[in-house]
């Protein structure tokens, strides 16, 4: 996949191919730049034909083959059984709509579906994924809740509609370490519940450790790995694995000026070095 910038393609991600099962937790991990989020946002079919050239082979959700490339819609349509949460939900959430409104969105009423199943499916999400008092939170607006709220909505809003798969892309690095916790287990208890795959764009390799069952390790926009995360420490790991496996600080790092550090600023270095 390339972006298009003053008509040249920039290639951003190629070469990649995983499935997921229903109810598995992929970890994708990889250096900021390194195409975590393009790669996300392509399968979740939000990135629009204008923006980037998407070339592949074959892509299926569900067993349902789909087109990678989004239409020609100014705003891309969200793809059917995919849903995605992101770091900050200020800015996912519509600032001037009410949480009611926002969920009449996503769970349009119609097609034998009437506004009051709507409203009801509404309340029993919003009081699923912890907020208290629904009836009052679903009349207010994305600045009127805590940053912790906020997610919580996000959460509802992206597994009312019983994906196939959730994307998160880094969804608690903007929450303190206790709140992000909680907001991980709940997203963990409600795609299990569903038997919705999961997929966590991450840069921290513990929090891919904690919560996934495999992890896609990738650099300058290519697969490095894919394996157990488990499996991420093994020396049959490539080289880069291996070097970014070593840059993960340990309690027992006491001194912060020789943190390893991984140099992979030139993209024609072929194999990742590490300082320490
Ligand atoms: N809209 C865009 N137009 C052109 N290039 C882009 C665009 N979005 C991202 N890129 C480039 O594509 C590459 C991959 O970016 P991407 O945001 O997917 O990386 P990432 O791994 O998610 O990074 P981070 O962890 O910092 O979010 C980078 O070189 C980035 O500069």
């Amino acid at each position: 996949m390339s972006y298009i910038a003053d008509g040249e393609p920039i290639p951003a991600v190629h070469g990649i191919s995983f499935s997921l099962a229903p109810s598995e937790r992929l970890a994708i991990v990889g250096e900021s730049g390194s195409g975590k989020s393009t790669l996300a946002t392509a399968v979740a079919g939000l990135i629009p034909w204008y923006v980037a050239e998407i070339t592949c082979e074959s892509a299926r959700i569900g067993g349902v083959p789909v087109e990678m490339r989004a239409g020609r819609d100014v705003i891309p349509r969200r793809r059917k059984g995919v849903s995605m949460i992101f770091q900050d939900a200020m800015t996912s959430l519509d600032p001037v709509a009410s949480i009611a409104h926002q969920f009449r969105t996503v769970l349009p009423a119609g097609h034998g579906t009437t506004r009051a199943q709507v409203r009801r499916t509404t309340l029993e999400w919003l009081a699923k994924v912890g907020i208290h008092e629904p009836d009052r939170v679903v009349k207010l607006h994305p600045h009127e809740l805590s940053g912790g709220m906020r997610q919580r909505v996000m959460i509802a809003l992206a597994l009312c509609s019983a994906p196939k798969a959730l994307i998160a892309d880094e969804p608690t690095s903007a929450l303190d370490a206790s709140l992000s916790r909680r907001i991980m287990d709940l997203i963990l208890e409600l795609t299990e519940e569903l038997g919705t795959a999961l997929i966590i764009i991450t840069h921290d390799v513990d929090l891919a450790r904690t919560y996934t069952d495999r992890t896609l390790v990738l650099s300058h926009g290519e697969m490095q790995d894919l394996c157990a995360t488990s499996e991420l420490s093994s020396p049959e790991r490539s080289a880069y694995t291996r070097a970014l496996m070593r840059c993960v600080p340990r309690i027992t790092d006491y001194d912060l000026d020789t943190l390893p550090t991984l140099m992979t600023s030139n993209p024609s270095h072929s194999i990742a070095e590490v300082i320490s």
